[in-house]
């Protein structure tokens, strides 16, 4: 790794306070198998944090420690200050996840599954039906809403999850390839969805993803992580900056690793880049 994107990206987050996510000396094995190496990471307060790598890289595996579904083997993990392995209900509070594998209930309506959330995070009673109603209309679900949702299409399943993940209103944010099997346009949709709850509550944002293109348009902090190591953490600009001038994410991963991922599907982000500038410029 080239030390002085190493070092940026460790100098950047001095005081713990500024950290929604301090992971130190991870590693989780399965039998044998290493599948998280000795992991260090940190994430900002307000971050979109990009976890990004090809399947296998150890991710998914990381992600559930953080979220407290896996115990750490090793090291250490801090959620908001919170040790994941002494406080792990207090870091759950602090959560919404939205797993790789489809987390809906097909048989209820879109509505009764963010209900069923909403029930399982402790929304107060007298809160429920407006919080319930907030988060379908943020995704844009409200007259879907008492639709089975085994009728939903895929981006209409996702948005769903997002409502279910938001209704508790989380400070982190965690999402398993969230746009993985969407098109472009679905794609689209689902990250709006994330970039304006961001926007409006401050959300701090942890994803993964192996679409490079992806998390250069909308990740302002990436690790690069190979075979359970960061082989490379930064902004995208730092980190293509780096090597030169017209370099890619994807370049970037190849140069650290030797290794190409499978071809990204392309299309369908400039949009969405360019409604983040918009927003951006409008403040
Ligand atoms: N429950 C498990 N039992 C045994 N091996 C596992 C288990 N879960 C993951 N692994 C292995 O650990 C490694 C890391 O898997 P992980 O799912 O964390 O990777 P990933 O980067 O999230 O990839 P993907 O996007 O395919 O999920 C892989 O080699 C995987 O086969």
């Amino acid at each position: 790794m080239s030390e002085a994107v190493d070092q940026r990206a460790g100098t950047a987050v001095a005081d713990d306070s500024d950290l929604a996510v301090r992971v130190t000396g991870l590693t989780h094995k399965f039998g044998d198998h290493v599948a998280v190496d000795n992991l260090d990471l940190t994430v900002r307060r307000g971050a979109s944090f990009g976890l990004l790598g090809p399947n296998g890289a150890g991710k998914t595996t990381t992600l559930r420690v953080l979220n407290t579904l896996y115990p750490p083997q090793n090291g250490s993990v801090r959620i908001f200050g919170l040790d994941v392995r002494t406080q792990a209900m207090a870091v759950r509070r602090t959560l919404g996840y939205v797993p790789q594998q489809l987390s809906i209930e097909g048989a209820l309506t879109g509505r009764e599954n963010v209900a069923w959330f909403a029930r399982l995070f402790d929304v107060p009673r007298r809160e429920r039906a407006d919080r319930v109603a907030e988060v379908l209309a943020i995704v844009d679900l409200t007259e879907a809403a008492d639709r089975i949702a085994g009728g939903y299409s895929g981006g209409m399943v996702r948005r769903l999850e997002l409502a279910q993940a938001l209704v508790n209103r989380p400070a982190l944010l965690v999402l398993d390839e969230p746009t993985v099997g969407l098109d472009p346009v679905a794609r689209d949709s689902v990250w709006a969805r994330v970039q304006d709850m961001q926007r409006r509550y401050g959300m701090t944002v942890l994803l993964t993803t192996h679409y490079m293109e992806e998390a250069d348009a909308l990740c302002d902090q990436v690790v690069l992580m190979h075979r359970g190591k960061v082989r490379a953490a930064g902004s995208p600009d730092e980190l293509k900056g780096s090597l030169g001038p017209g370099v890619s994410l994807e370049d970037v991963f190849r140069h650290y690793t030797g290794e190409s991922l499978d071809p990204a599907e392309k299309g369908g982000l400039r949009d969405v880049r360019s409604t983040r500038r918009t927003a951006q410029r409008m403040g």
